[in-house]
């Protein structure tokens, strides 16, 4: 991509929203593709990324284009793709049909399988993996709020996109294994049905040992099933994934003291896929835990804890009376 050419948002929501606007905060042209209620929104009261670094502007209205036509990426040099992974192919075609030939398009999304759709669906493009290791809440009025800490990682690529998309207050790092590190994502990932089934801030939840057991339980699980499949897994963190199955499990005094030395989290930060259930939408958990059972599906591992998370989000998402507030023992009980 030249620089100054036009950075395209496929799927403004939260992650969409923020990069977005942080993209046109460091002067990059950005064209947001959006539905009609995001685009109401920022029509009547701006967008303002903020972050816990104590970022905050609102961008002028004159900086970037907003619509909820797609012609808006027909001079985008980049494509970032955040829209949930049930969308992705969906949204593969969008581009297909509306950005240049020679767009570069990077997912930004969970998962390990979302840049394997897009190829599929954009021979002869440039697709590149990336990982978004921060949270991003939507606070309303236009507000788009970074909660953690963390760098994005996307494929490198001889064009050197990940320098072309770092300004300041959003650094992008290239890496040459882009497998690794969304495995290691995944890993993480595998928290979000816990925190959208237990109804609390992330803070407050991993605040709790009984949580953080679950969510190690889970971890060892996630770890077991992809160590099976040969996989290595890059840590998001600064600890390697291994020490961070055991670091889940001390006591709270000790888990705070490191977690404070090695990640910044808002007390407001929740999953995305609390927010999902909320909203009454469809949950990544086929991505996510779905992914985890399908490996020990084909290999005859034991996976119970996984397969009794994805059933209590499905139950929810049947419900669909947002999170249902279990605790540990409630999610632990039935198997
Ligand atoms: N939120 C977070 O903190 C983090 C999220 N991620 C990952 O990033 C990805 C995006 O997540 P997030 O930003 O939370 O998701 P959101 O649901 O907030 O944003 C996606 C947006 O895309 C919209 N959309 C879908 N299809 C189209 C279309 N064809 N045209 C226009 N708009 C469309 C959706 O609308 P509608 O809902 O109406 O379909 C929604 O507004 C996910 O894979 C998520 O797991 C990664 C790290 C952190
Ligand atoms: C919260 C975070 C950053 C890690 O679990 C995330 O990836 C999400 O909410 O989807």
């Amino acid at each position: 991509m030249v620089s100054g050419q036009t950075i395209g948002v496929a799927g403004a929501g939260s992650i969409g929203c923020f990069v977005g606007g942080m993209l046109a905060a460091g002067g990059r042209p950005v064209a947001l593709l959006a539905r009609p209620r995001v685009i109401a929104e920022i029509e009547a009261s701006g967008l303002r990324p903020t972050s816990f670094e104590g970022f905050d502007q609102t961008i002028p209205r004159d900086r970037f284009a907003l619509s909820e036509n797609p012609s808006v990426f027909e001079d985008a040099g980049v494509v970032l793709v955040t829209v949930k992974s049930a969308d992705t192919a969906a949204m593969a075609d969008v581009i297909a049909r509306h950005a240049p030939s020679d767009v570069v398009v990077v997912s930004l999304q969970n998962g390990v399988g979302n840049a394997a759709v897009l190829r599929n669906r954009l021979p002869g493009r440039r697709v590149l993996g990336g990982m978004v290791p921060f949270n991003v809440i939507a606070l309303g009025n236009g507000r788009f709020h970074r909660a953690t800490s963390g760098d994005i990682v996307i494929e490198q690529d001889e064009a050197r996109t990940a320098e072309t998309l770092s300004v300041p207050g959003l650094k992008v790092r290239p890496t040459d294994n882009i497998e690794g590190v969304q495995w290691g994502k995944l890993l993480f990932n595998l928290n979000n049905a816990l925190n959208a089934l237990a109804d609390l801030p992330l803070r407050k939840q991993l605040s709790q040992r009984a949580w953080r057991r679950l969510f190690a339980d889970q971890m060892a699980e996630g770890l077991a099933a992809i160590r099976a499949e040969g996989i290595k897994s890059v840590s998001p963190t600064p600890l390697p994934v291994g020490l961070v199955t055991h670091l889940l499990r001390v006591p709270n005094f000790i888990f705070e003291a490191v977690l404070g030395r090695t990640m910044k989290i808002d007390p407001e930060a929740r999953s995305s896929m609390w927010e999902d259930l909320q909203r009454g939408r469809r949950t990544e958990i086929d991505y996510l835990q779905g992914v985890i059972t399908e490996i020990a599906d084909r290999r005859g591992l034991d996976v119970p804890l996984s397969r009794r998370i994805v059933e209590l989000i499905r139950q929810a998402e049947r419900d669909a009376n947002g999170s249902p507030g279990l605790t540990p023992e409630q999610i632990r009980r039935r198997y």
